[in-house]
């Protein structure tokens, strides 16, 4: 029994799962964990010293890689400084000024501390401006864990088959109403439904947390076509996608322009960060200026935003690396295609850019339903084979891999022959 297992035994004890969030159990696998000690570059390095090549990135963040030498100072320089004031600072100033100056769409932002937090308060000021309580959202796509946005979601929710949550009181999901994606058919016939009543919809504009389903061409346009024609706000969750795809996320590198965006990880480098924002008219209803309340003692936390800003201002600088990302994707996840061509296998690989999953179907994925129809017994299995082969995934059919710019050409190939080697049974 290595220390993973032992650690793994003790945490089941003393924490539900073992885990502090519950895809990091390996639920559909069936072996402990991997306990991480450290991580450098493309590579994450577990308590009994295995060394692997990372695809998780810690779920998106480390689009520089892990233990970014620029980041890592900027953040051993603030904690110099202190932890935390509850207090404004400049850093936090610079921070909002820095992404308002270059993502058109935003005029204000809000810091909160996670994802969830982001898109529970962008959709109470969605709510707040537009006076109506309906939400879209869509099969498969994953929100974070606030009670309205626990609806067919996607990620750990999808991966453990439980459709909802218990604890979340029928009154909280009410106006949360679930559309098919890259279908604008089931929108319309939802906005019809409401009459007149959606405050927003709400989209992850590439699907990332049901394994990765690009969206149709078109599909993002016409959402935010309805959207103007039904006076609802048009939400693209960038928790995942922003600056990752582009500088400005899946609304520059698709070119639609949404109302309210939510950020989250990426823009603390890690650190437990998330930030929404939008047009001024519509932030300006936050609270203290406005009569949308939201709060949080943490947010702004100087040292995640020290980090958060050194990472975004290299991006901006260096912005050759989304044409970096988009060709390692190319190669890894163009690779996995010819790989799965030369044996003949069915399988189906999405991607884009740096984003990428190998869904275990025959059918081509295009939203949850399709997602869904994956042997996730074969994804298991081949987890268990692309670990023994120093190769980390995240551990579950319905996430994305995450490539980031430390992952070299060779790191690439050696990746494909690992996947080579597992096809070859
Ligand atoms: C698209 C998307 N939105 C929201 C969240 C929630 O973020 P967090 O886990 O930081 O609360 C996640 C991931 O967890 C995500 O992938
Ligand atoms: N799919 C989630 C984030 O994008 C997985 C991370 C988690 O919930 O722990």
């Amino acid at each position: 029994m290595g220390l993973s297992e032992e650690l793994f035994d003790r945490a089941v004890k003393v924490i539900p799962g073992g885990v502090n969030s519950p895809v990091r159990a390996y639920g559909a696998i069936g072996i402990a964990p991997r306990f991480i000690d450290r991580a450098d570059g493309c590579h994450i390095y577990d308590v009994d010293g295995k060394e692997y090549v990372d695809y998780i990135d810690s779920w998106g963040p480390m689009i520089l890689g892990h233990n970014f030498p620029e980041v890592k100072e900027s953040v051993l320089k603030a904690c110099e400084k202190g932890l935390s004031f509850g207090c404004a600072t400049a850093i936090e100033v610079e921070m909002a000024e820095f992404i308002c100056d270059h993502i058109p769409h935003v005029d204000m932002v809000r810091m909160v501390n996670s994802g969830t937090e982001a898109v529970m308060s962008a959709v109470r000021v969605a709510r707040g401006f537009t006076g109506k309580n309906k939400i879209i959202k869509f099969a498969g796509c994953y929100h974070g864990h606030s009670d309205a946005m626990l609806v067919s979601a996607g990620s750990g929710v999808m991966t453990s088959g439980v459709p909802d949550s218990a604890g979340v009181p029928k009154g909280c999901t009410e106006d949360t109403m679930t559309a098919v994606y890259n279908d604008l058919d089931s929108v319309r016939a939802l906005m019809e439904q409401a009459d007149g009543q959606t405050a927003a919809v709400i989209v992850e504009a590439v699907g990332a947390n049901m394994g990765v389903v690009p969206p149709k061409k078109g599909f993002l346009e016409g959402l935010r076509k309805l959207c103007d024609e039904y006076g609802a706000l048009l939400i693209f969750d960038e928790v995942i996608t922003g600056f990752r795809l582009a500088f400005g996320g899946a609304a520059e590198y698709f070119g639609v322009t949404p109302d309210l965006v939510t950020y989250g990880k990426i823009i603390g480098a890690g650190m437990p960060v998330g930030a929404y924002g939008g047009r001024r008219e519509i932030m300006e209803l936050v609270s203290p200026v406005g009569k949308v309340y939201q709060a949080g003692t943490l947010s702004g936390n100087p040292i995640a935003m020290a980090a958060g800003l050194t990472q975004l201002k290299y991006l901006y600088e260096h912005q050759e690396i989304y044409k970096d990302l988009e060709e390692k994707g190319k190669r890894l996840y163009g690779g996995m295609e010819k790989i799965l061509a030369e044996k003949n296998l069915p399988y189906h690989i999405n991607h884009v850019s740096s984003l990428g999953s190998l869904f275990f179907t025959e059918q081509e994925v295009v939203d949850y339903t399709s997602a869904k129809s994956s042997d996730t017994k074969a994804f298991s299995e081949y987890f268990k084979g692309m670990l023994a082969q120093g190769i980390h995934m995240a551990p579950s059919q319905f996430e994305a891999m995450f490539l980031s710019v430390a992952h070299t050409d060779e790191i690439i190939d050696q990746t494909l022959e690992a996947v080579r080697n597992y096809f070859t049974k």
